[in-house]
């Protein structure tokens, strides 16, 4: 895996307008103890290789002096790469859907939000996918706050998508291709549930 596929993956994010501004972050899992994350503050729609920065899973630091300043949100990647040994992909992104109903659930003080019954439901890779009941983080100002709540509350078959609460989605998965799957499979249930909503409003 190199920086030239997690640009790539990047770019098609940014080009459906869910890595506004210089928002979102993605990752991939190195072999050893390290992972590859994007720079900080950088457009997603136009990073390169150089834009990538290579992270210790366990202390969340370049592993090299003079790399680029790393993902605030990188503490939160290798909370999931240390929960999920499985996992090689983190994908996070401000998907419009996914963080209205990160925007509501906070509103509400919910800090699950379920879904039932919808096909996409499949696209998550659950065991039984007649359900899932999706996690909302509260969006603490400090960063590592978040990965502390991830690392209390998830367990290792939790499913693979969270919501961070004001803020947007994370998902995570074998692969950056399933990783990014799951992001759209995530933002399709949360629009269909507002539109659903709405029609019968
Ligand atoms: C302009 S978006 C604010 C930060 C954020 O939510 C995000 O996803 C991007 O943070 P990064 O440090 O990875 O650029
Ligand atoms: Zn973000």
């Amino acid at each position: 895996m190199s920086g030239a596929e997690l640009a790539g993956t990047a770019a098609g994010l940014y080009a459906r307008g869910w890595l506004e501004g210089t928002a979102g972050n993605l990752s991939v899992r190195l072999s050893g103890d390290s992972a590859l994350i994007t720079a900080s503050g950088v457009s997603k729609g136009r990073i390169t290789a150089a834009d990538v920065v290579e992270v210790g899973i366990a202390d969340s630091r370049p592993v090299r002096e003079g790399a680029p300043r790393p993902s605030a949100e990188t503490t939160i990647h290798t909370a999931l790469y240390r929960l999920s040994p499985g996992s090689h992909a983190v994908v996070h992104a401000h998907p419009p859907y996914a963080t209205a109903i990160a925007i509501l659930s906070a509103r509400r003080g919910a800090d699950t939000v379920t879904f039932t019954d919808l096909e996409i439901i499949k696209g998550l890779g659950l065991t039984d996918p007649s359900k899932v009941v999706v996690p909302v983080f509260e969006n603490h100002a400090h960063v590592p706050a978040i990965a502390d709540d991830v690392t209390e509350r998830l367990t290792a078959d939790a499913p693979p998508v969270m919501l961070i609460g004001n803020h947007g989605a994370t998902t995570w998965g074998p692969t950056l291709e399933i990783a990014r799957n799951r992001m759209e499979c995530l933002e399709a249930l949360c629009q269909l549930t507002l539109l659903v909503d709405r029609t019968a409003a």
